[in-house]
């Protein structure tokens, strides 16, 4: 017994904590089992997931099934930019969950790192326009991004021009001291300068003298001809520089290079800091836009390079501030001198584009990619192909990815949507100690997630669309099942008195209606009452508890509670 009593302390397994245990076995517990921590019960489950994080919205996948046909015609318009080419602009759109994004993004990274493989200066800049919503910010954005690209850059190259002189001076050093060591039997190497400004001189006294002739192919030595011939026709004056370029050995480090001297690396290195030191980050606010945008041009113009500046939610930018921003950056080309910028908008909508100059409009539009919903098919190969790296083997019962699939296929096919009920199953399962994720923590994981949405939803309305949606509840928590407009008026009315909100026209509270009704919190179907007219009957969608207690959360409604009684009595009769 004692035996076996050691073997399970010892077991613990928990090296670094072993102290510990004896301790609270030499207090209270005697000789029974170590007593299990507040997450020992919580690990010891078999864990579902082999890797959660591929299932959340933030992980970008390495493949894209369904989505080849958009993902190739991207490619096929932004393969111009690694050909220097400016690259069409393109709008792509789709209902939300369709991967626009999660494909842009791929595309975007395929091109970048194409664009390093061949040096072809290319760069591509993501911002998302529910984040950044006005002119000021995208273009301050762009800047600072651009900025910070360039003073890499230049950092790159400067580190590069250093390395060079400290090879120049190794190489000066090699040179003297070969020199010093034997200048009989090393003048190969360092002759021709020597001979060279001998015959440099006699042939630029002679060709100004004769207006141009060639009597220097007498003077040239028969040896060195064509080098002679080279130096003094092309700058008479600088003699002793020309030689020195023409006659750079292949192993001198500035070889190939636009470099003739160490003093002309200096003064690249000291002009190239200068660059770097003149660019001035854009504050978040305050700076006049045209100076924020002058920046920012400026910025992308430093370089050669072709720039695509990926806009996702492009509609929200459009909604909040306008098409200036679109304008300004589609007509950026016409005076860049060094760069081209190309514009990819992303967008669920695309009734945006009615509020577009129309210029912007065919500009951005020059290429359009749509982007359908999923059917269920394709959302169960998707989902398959992250479960297999999401899941421990054997943790999905047969019809969860089916089940899935077709959830979200009725949510306008929606991909987001699909992985998050995956995932929620899974996290309902192992939360039950579950072995397997089964068809009822799908069903769980649906609920869930609606019930989810609509609380979201129901917390940011505004105070009057919740008067409204309550007095809906309150009627229907009565036993009022063909609610009309009139009758949720009313009420309304009470509820308003009772908080002491302002009270709306009917008219008005008929329009938050409809708005509820978009929202998919209320039903409201028009049914015609023969020759008394047309009538809305309103009925809630969403759970009427759970919704009825968001709304009480809310610290202007708490109170209503006390009005239930009245509005009880008002319908007993
Ligand atoms: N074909 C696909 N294969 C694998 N995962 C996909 C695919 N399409 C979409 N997804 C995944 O679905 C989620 C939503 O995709 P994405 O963000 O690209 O949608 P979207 O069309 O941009 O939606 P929204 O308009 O709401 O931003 C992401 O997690 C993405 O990885």
């Amino acid at each position: 017994m004692s035996d076996e009593d050691t073997e399970t302390t010892g077991s613990d397994d928990v090296g670094g904590i072993d102290g510990f245990s004896t301790d609270l076995e030499g207090t209270d517990l005697g000789d029974d089992e170590p007593k299990q921590g507040l997450f020992d019960d919580l690990l010891s489950g078999e864990p579902i997931f082999e890797n959660k994080e591929v299932l959340r919205p933030s992980y970008t996948p390495h493949e894209l099934p369904h989505r080849s046909d958009q993902i190739n015609k991207m490619a096929t318009i932004l393969v111009a930019a690694l050909r220097g080419e400016t690259p069409s602009n393109i709008l792509i759109y789709g209902k939300t969950g369709t991967g626009k994004t999660a494909s842009a993004k791929f595309v975007s990274k395929e091109l970048e790192s194409t664009s390093q493989k061949y040096s072809v200066p290319c760069d591509v800049e993501y911002i998302n326009c529910e984040v950044t919503d006005t002119q000021y910010r995208v273009l301050a954005q762009l800047a600072n991004k651009f900025i910070e690209k360039n003073q890499r850059r230049i950092d790159d190259r400067i580190d590069s021009l250093e390395d060079r002189l400290d090879a120049l001076e190794e190489y000066d050093e090699r040179s003297d001291a070969a020199d010093a060591a034997g200048d009989e039997t090393e003048g190969d190497l360092f002759e021709p300068p020597e001979v060279e400004p001998v015959s440099t001189d006699a042939n630029t006294s002679t060709s100004t003298g004769e207006g141009g002739e060639t009597p220097s192919s007498d003077s040239t030595d028969e040896t060195e001809g064509s080098f002679t011939g080279a130096s003094t026709d092309a700058e008479p004056g600088h003699e002793t520089d020309d030689s020195v370029d023409a006659t750079l050995p292949p192993d001198h480090p500035l070889e190939s290079t636009p470099f003739d001297s160490r003093e002309e690396v200096e003064e690249q290195i000291e002009s190239l800091e200068e660059d770097r030191d003149s660019f001035e980050e854009v504050p978040m606010t305050g700076w006049p836009t045209d100076r924020v945008y002058s920046v920012f041009f400026d910025a992308v113009d430093y370089d050669e390079r072709v720039v695509v500046i990926m806009l996702d939610e492009i509609d929200k930018l459009v909604e909040k501030s306008g098409d200036d921003t679109l304008y300004n950056l589609s007509r950026m080309n016409s005076e860049l001198e060094n760069s081209r910028v190309s514009i990819i908008g992303i967008s669920n909508d695309l009734k945006f584009t009615d509020f577009l100059d129309p210029r912007v409009k065919s500009s951005l539009g020059e290429e359009e990619i749509v982007f359908p919903p999923y059917d269920a098919n394709q959302l169960r190969d998707i989902l398959e192909h992250r479960s297999d790296v999401a899941f421990k083997g054997g943790a999905l019962s047969d019809d969860v990815i089916p089940l899935c699939a077709a959830f979200a296929a009725q949510e306008h096919g929606d991909a987001r949507r699909a992985l998050d009920l995956l995932r929620t199953a899974g996290e309902l399962a192992e939360r039950s100690q579950a072995e397997t994720i089964v068809e009822e923590h799908v069903r769980q994981a649906q609920d869930k997630i609606e019930l989810d949405r609509v609380v979201e939803v129901v917390r940011t309305l505004p105070t009057q669309s919740k008067l409204v949606l309550f007095s809906i509840i309150l009627l229907e928590k009565n036993g009022v099942h063909s609610i009309n407009t009139g009758e949720v008026f009313n009420i309304y009315k009470r509820l308003c008195e009772e908080i002491d909100a302002d009270v709306l026209t009917q008219r008005r509270v008929t329009d938050l209606i409809s708005e509820l009704d978009m929202l998919g919190i209320v039903n409201a179907v028009v049914v015609s009452k023969g020759r008394y007219g047309r009538t809305k009957e309103i009925s809630l969608s969403v759970p009427q508890e759970e919704t009825e207690a968001v709304l009480l959360s809310d610290s202007r409604l708490s109170d209503i509670d006390d009005v239930q009684p009245f509005v009880q009595a008002r319908f007993e009769n």
